[in-house]
């Protein structure tokens, strides 16, 4: 009851409408029609000149190649109640590196008591360790989660705080401030050993607890993990509750704090909001987009929150926008297909049960 008045508080401000100028909305449902193939310099027969100077005013910044961070076999499998073998989570990883991802964050060096699911990510990280093709970062919330990761062959790492108080309570039993301390610690050993160090950030845009984020403190904290080192920040709407109503002043007020390109979203799909606001983040400049194949996930420490968008729906997304991701999107759906298999369920991606039913012929010209 809690969590549902919680979540309520943020649907009811989605509700509010974003943009009241009529031309503008009219300008996207033009938008809206052309060819998705034609917006970033492919088929060009369905377009004039006003529709590309709208298709550039719209997408100018949209980058030309997005780094998709595969977040599943850790974000996705982390809330799993039931314990996935280590050996069907290296098959995932396998799977999903073939598929063309060039990082796959592979599990946890956490505590077993407060995430049993990853208590193996010793088992896993020594079963990838000959794998090659894509990057495979661990979380570390301290140092002893550091040395074992380092000890099992990790390469990189990853820290991860809040800019909520309450979150970072219930998710790591520290206050902000006292997890910066630590994560300062971390830093300084790794790089010590020149091991990339990348920085989560949790509830950018609301928190379970305490609801709205304001952006001050979500520029705060991102600036403290980028002075501390962290080679990348991703920002993260834990709970799936940002429009881009509420992600663009996020994204902007982070932005005076941070480079661009030193910034990566990641985005929860519990309102169905995620791709639009990985679209408003390409727009604004940011080329790292977070997911997780399948739309598996959700933080055990937050609750009432779903998966994290979809791999395949981001995929589809830039592949119609031209962006290029090196990913073989059917091939990231065998990953998909093997975990929802295993997991017993139907994929969380839409664009995977629209894929399964399309015919090869129709699904080539995709
Ligand atoms: C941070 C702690 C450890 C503090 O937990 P604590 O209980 O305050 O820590 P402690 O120092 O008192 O240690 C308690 C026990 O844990 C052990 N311990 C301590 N550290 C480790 C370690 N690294 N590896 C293995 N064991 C560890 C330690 O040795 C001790 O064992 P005992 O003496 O009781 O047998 C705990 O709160 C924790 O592990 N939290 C992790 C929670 C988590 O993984 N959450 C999900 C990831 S974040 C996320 O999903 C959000 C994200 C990133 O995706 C972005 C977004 O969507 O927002």
């Amino acid at each position: 009851m809690q969590k549902a008045k919680s979540l309520d508080k943020f649907s009811r401000s989605a509700l509010s409408p974003l943009m009241s100028n009529s031309k503008e909305s009219l300008g996207v449902a033009k938008f809206a029609s052309i060819g998705v193939n034609s917006l970033k310099g492919g088929n060009s027969s369905c377009t004039d000149n006003s529709t590309k100077d709208l298709t550039s005013k719209l997408l100018g910044r949209v980058p030309g190649f997005v780094k998709i961070v595969e977040v599943g076999p850790r974000d996705g499998l982390q809330n799993e109640k039931n314990i996935v073998p280590a050996v069907v989570k290296v098959e995932l990883i396998k799977l999903l590196v073939s598929s063309g991802l060039p990082v796959v964050e592979a599990t946890s060096f956490v505590s077993p008591k407060w995430v049993p699911q990853l208590a193996d990510a010793k088992d896993v990280m020594a079963a990838i360790q000959n794998v090659e093709g894509a990057r495979f970062p661990v979380l570390t919330p301290n140092l002893k989660g550091f040395e074992a990761a380092v000890a099992a062959g990790a390469k990189e790492v990853a820290i991860f705080a809040s800019a909520s108080e309450s979150f970072s309570k219930s998710n790591i039993n520290c206050t902000i401030e006292d997890s910066l301390i630590r994560y300062r610690d971390v830093a300084l050993a790794a790089r010590e050993l020149s091991i990339p160090v990348r920085g989560y950030l949790s509830c950018v845009v609301g928190c379970p607890v305490e609801g709205m984020v304001p952006p001050s403190k979500v520029a705060y904290v991102s600036k403290q993990l980028y002075d501390m080192g962290c080679s990348e920040i991703s920002l993260g709407d834990t709970i799936g509750v940002g429009t881009p109503g509420t992600v663009i002043p996020m994204l902007e007020a982070v932005l005076d704090a941070v480079p661009v390109d030193k910034l990566a979203v990641h985005f929860h799909d519990t309102y169905g909001q995620a791709l639009s606001n990985i679209l408003a983040s390409l727009q604004m400049g940011i080329s790292t987009v977070d997911s997780s194949v399948s739309g598996l996930g959700g933080c055990p420490y937050a609750k009432g929150a779903s998966g994290n968008v979809a791999t395949e729906d981001v995929v589809y997304m830039l592949n119609g926008l031209g962006v290029r991701t090196n990913v073989d999107i059917r091939k990231l759906m065998i990953a998909g297909d093997f975990i929802c298999k295993h997991l017993g369920r139907t994929s969380g991606s839409k664009t995977a049960i629209a894929l399964s039913k399309t015919s090869t012929a129709n699904a080539s010209k995709l």
